[in-house]
């Protein structure tokens, strides 16, 4: 049975985390997304125009899926289309044999520019998969049967190094027992119902639900319903609901209290100071909340800034998915 742990490397600000993989013979850093399940590259078939600075997939090493294509939008309006090619993909030692490899012959400018990430890897579940019109399996997915146990877990820290282990629960990375919860699949993501929170020194999470939500490691930051976001920012000095800034931005000498939600029988809680993100200029005066209000949703994502403060399991051993977390 394979087992194997990757490291998950932060970008500047925490904004994604990317982590080394092998496809056939190449290097490349991808974003592990638990939040969609295309696995696509910078490849040789990238428009050189479009892959200055990234590390490509040669598709030399691996076998073209005849006819076969993907188009993936993220909800940054973000993306990238291709073809796609069977190939040897390694993970932290985890082989995944006859995986597809979706090859970018397109990508959206945020990704030519973000040189960082060479692409992404997708750990939601394979039903969200684009490719045409043969849908493909995550990696996940792919090596699934071949691992120890059916899980995988996230470890991403602040502005160090985390990481993503496959088919074992180290339990070195987590304190306290692992709170589990059941998970809706029917939308292809690790999605599971919030209950209520709190903020600073009342660590009861008894305020309103928060409700449905996602487990997003995509997704930089934590989004909630707007009452809560709201909520929140009542107790941050000067704090304001800036538009043209993307959401709420306040002063960066405030100390930021807790936020606390109820998840299962656990609360969970992200410290202030993941809250407060990154200042919004180089004055440094004014900075970014980690904690927005959803855009009219009704689905909370639980991004890295929620994600970032817990050890978490995404767990396939079971009749039924299911997410744990625990306090690392
Ligand atoms: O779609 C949802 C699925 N998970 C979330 C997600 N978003 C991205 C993303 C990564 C990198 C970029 C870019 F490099 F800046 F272009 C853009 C978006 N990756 O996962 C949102």
């Amino acid at each position: 049975a394979q087992e194997g742990s990757v490291a998950a490397n932060p970008q500047a600000e925490d904004e994604a985390y990317v982590c080394p993989v092998t496809a056939g013979s190449s290097q490349l850093n991808l974003d592990f997304d638990t939040g969609s399940a295309d696995l696509w590259v910078f490849a040789t078939d990238t428009p050189s125009s479009e892959s200055q600075g990234h590390n490509l997939y040669d598709t030399s090493s691996g076998q073209q899926i005849d006819g076969a294509t993907w188009d993936i939008t993220y909800q940054d309006q973000s993306g990238s289309k291709g073809v796609v090619f069977s190939d040897t993909v390694v993970v932290g030692g985890v082989t995944a044999t006859s995986q597809a490899v979706e090859a970018a012959t397109s990508v959206s400018t945020q990704f030519v520019q973000n040189t960082g990430s060479d692409g992404l890897l997708g750990l939601a579940f394979s039903s969200i998969n684009t490719v045409q019109p043969q849908q493909q399996t995550t990696f996940f997915d792919t090596v699934a049967d071949s691992l120890a146990a059916k899980l995988f877990t996230a470890d991403l820290k602040k502005g160090e190094a985390g990481s993503y282990d496959f088919g074992y629960i180290d339990d070195s990375k987590h304190t306290g027992d692992i709170t589990y919860v059941d998970v809706d699949n029917s939308q292809g993501f690790w999605g599971f119902t919030a209950g209520g929170y709190s903020v600073g020194d009342d660590t009861s999470a008894g305020g309103d639900s928060i409700g449905s939500a996602i487990a997003d490691t995509g997704t930089t930051l934590l989004y909630v319903p707007s009452s809560v976001a709201s909520a929140y920012y009542q107790n941050v000095d000067g704090a304001e609901n800036d538009s043209s800034q993307g959401g709420y931005v306040f002063p960066c000498s405030n100390t930021l209290p807790d936020f606390h939600v109820a998840i299962g029988s656990g609360v969970f809680t992200v410290p202030g100071s993941y809250i407060n993100y990154a200042p919004t200029d180089s004055s440094g005066s004014t900075c970014f909340g980690g904690l927005q209000g959803g855009d009219g949703q009704s689905l909370s994502i639980f991004g890295d800034i929620f994600l970032k403060a817990h050890f978490v399991v995404f767990d396939q051993t079971q009749d039924s998915p299911r997410l744990g977390f625990a306090p690392q």
